[in-house]
């Protein structure tokens, strides 16, 4: 199968700190391939320069076939992307945030009307497209964010921590929309997240990053083998020997865990 991303002794220095040393890896096309961490491991720093954000410090970077440093617009054209902080225009309805994004990414005119409303139907918003994003919920917002990245037909859709700071429910619809996206259009998607039964629940592939280094990767199940563990959290654990979600987490970050936590366990 053809890779739509790879990544080829990527590397990212802030003066004399290399935060990213020198990382290689593909993603298939058609996959979900999930970017996993510790705080401060790196995750962000290369999503970054995968998105043409952050210029590395050498190594190659090709999506759908572009050298992402070179050919910035075609591959921008060929990626959609959903950060953590939200970015949408809470006093425009959901239907109006999608022709700002539209107009912007250069849909054509002609063509706008019938991928918003495909869009919107994939993250099921259509009915409700008049709507004023201030009064949507939180799932409601990241499902537009979602359908918002899609407007321009992205090959492969990065998705930064897509359900963090949501309940349980609506992680769940997030990710049942994430994956009918991936197996229904083939949408090839690069995520991260904290969530590590998430992960393992979704992910066909794997790379762990801890201090700028890929220090394992694979399906769940290699991973699991390797390390003798029985589940990815635990393999995680052994691998970086620290917990993913309470490891230097931002206390903002932390407090919403620890409470979806309780919640989960109530
Ligand atoms: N602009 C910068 N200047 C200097 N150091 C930086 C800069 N950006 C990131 N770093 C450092 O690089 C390392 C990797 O940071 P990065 O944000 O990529 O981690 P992360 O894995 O995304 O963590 P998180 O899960 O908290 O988002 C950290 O030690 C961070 O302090």
């Amino acid at each position: 199968m053809q890779n739509i991303l790879s990544v080829k002794s990527l590397t990212k220095k802030f003066d004399d700190f290399t935060a990213v040393k020198g990382i290689s890896f593909d993603v298939e096309t058609g996959s979900i391939f999930a970017f996993l961490g510790p705080n401060g491991a790196g995750k962000s720093t290369t999503i970054k320069m995968l998105t043409t954000v952050l210029k590395p410090t050498s190594g190659e970077i090709r999506i759908n076939g572009f050298n992402a440093l070179k050919e910035q617009d075609e591959a921008r054209a060929s990626f959609g992307i959903v950060f953590q902080d939200r970015s949408l225009d809470e006093e425009l309805t959901a239907y109006e945030n999608m022709v700002y994004h539209a107009v912007i990414y250069k849909v054509p005119r002609k063509e706008r009307e019938k991928r918003i409303q495909q869009a919107l139907e994939i993250v099921g918003l259509w009915n409700r497209r008049e709507g004023y994003v201030k009064n949507y919920s939180g799932g409601m917002k990241r499902r537009l964010e979602i359908a918002r990245a899609l407007v321009h037909y992205p090959k492969i859709l990065f998705l930064d921590e897509p359900t963090v700071g949501l309940d349980p429910q609506t992680r769940n619809s997030i990710w049942s929309h994430i994956k009918s996206l991936n197996k229904e259009k083939g949408m090839t998607i690069f995520l991260t997240t904290h969530y590590m039964e998430e992960a393992e629940a979704v992910a066909d592939r794997i790379a762990i990053i801890d201090h700028g280094n890929i220090i394992e990767s694979g399906t769940v199940e290699e991973i699991k083998k390797r390390t003798e563990t029985e589940s990815l959290e635990e393999a995680f654990l052994k691998l970086t020997g620290r917990d993913i979600r309470d490891d230097n987490l931002p206390e903002n970050k932390v407090r919403t865990i620890r409470g979806m936590r309780r919640r989960d366990r109530n």
